[in-house]
């Protein structure tokens, strides 16, 4: 079987011949929740850039269901990846039924997934909570059923609440539909609840992965060694 997404030998940076991520690999299979950690600096966010094809490799190769890569994000798209960050993609100047209707959702499935956005449907999309907003991303994202979601810090700043709401969708849409999840997230001991498997980052390498129930079980002495000198957060 192949991999619906994966990274073999990934060098990434910002200048050539300065790699801040080095010689990466990974992979997430059809139906996986794969959680990327790290501290501050890591190289997530480059990897995930990598990935979706918003930066060029200096080294190695992603490949998308199997095949080596170097389209941009629009290509990646029509080839079934979502790439979700941070950075809510609402237009504000939108309901969210317009919100929905645009770019080939499925506005049934996405209410499906966030109930909670029918009471909303009218409402402009800057007039949204955070949280509403990010809901919304997320379901345009995943009502087009994606064959991969990268998802990069989509809940940064949100209510535990609402942080717990995206990761079921996400898981849901993981078991339901086979998605390939890779997950940067700082909250770290919510997503190992969620992840199936776990790379953790440091300094642009992976210096360790494994299965998510063994990270659950290691995860004081995973923070101390790994991931201290960031923010990242301990959300029981
Ligand atoms: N646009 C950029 N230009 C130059 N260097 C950058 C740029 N973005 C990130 N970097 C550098 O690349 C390295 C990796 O950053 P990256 O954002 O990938 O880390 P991260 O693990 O996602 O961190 P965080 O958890 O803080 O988001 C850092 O040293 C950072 O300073």
């Amino acid at each position: 079987m192949s991999y619906a997404i994966e990274a073999a030998g990934l060098c990434v940076g910002y200048h050539a011949g300065q790699p801040v991520v080095n010689d990466v690999d990974l992979c997430v299979e059809p139906g996986e929740i794969v959680a990327l950690l790290g501290p501050n600096g890591a190289g997530k966010t480059t990897t995930m850039l990598a990935l979706a094809g918003e930066l060029p490799l200096l080294g190695g190769e992603v490949r998308l269901h199997g095949e080596a890569t170097r389209a941009p994000l629009h290509a990646r798209a029509r080839d079934g990846l979502a790439f979700v960050t941070e950075e809510r993609s609402v237009f504000m100047g939108l309901t969210t039924a317009e919100n929905l209707r645009v770019g080939r959702c499925d506005e049934q499935r996405a209410l499906n997934l966030f109930p909670e956005l029918q009471s909303r449907i009218d409402v402009r999309g800057g007039l949204l909570s955070g949280g509403e907003q990010q809901m919304l991303t997320l379901a345009r994202a995943l009502s087009r059923s994606p064959r991969v979601l990268l998802a990069d810090e989509l809940s940064l700043g949100l209510a535990p609440k609402v942080v717990t709401r995206l990761l079921e969708a996400v898981r849901a849409a993981a078991r339901e539909n086979g998605t390939a999840v890779l997950l940067v997230e700082q909250h770290v001991r919510k997503v190992l609840k969620y992840a199936d498997r776990v790379y953790v980052m440091r300094r642009g390498e992976i210096v360790l992965s494994g299965h998510a129930a063994e990270m659950r079980e290691r995860i004081d002495e995973i923070e101390e060694s790994y991931l201290s000198g960031g923010v990242a957060e301990t959300i029981a």
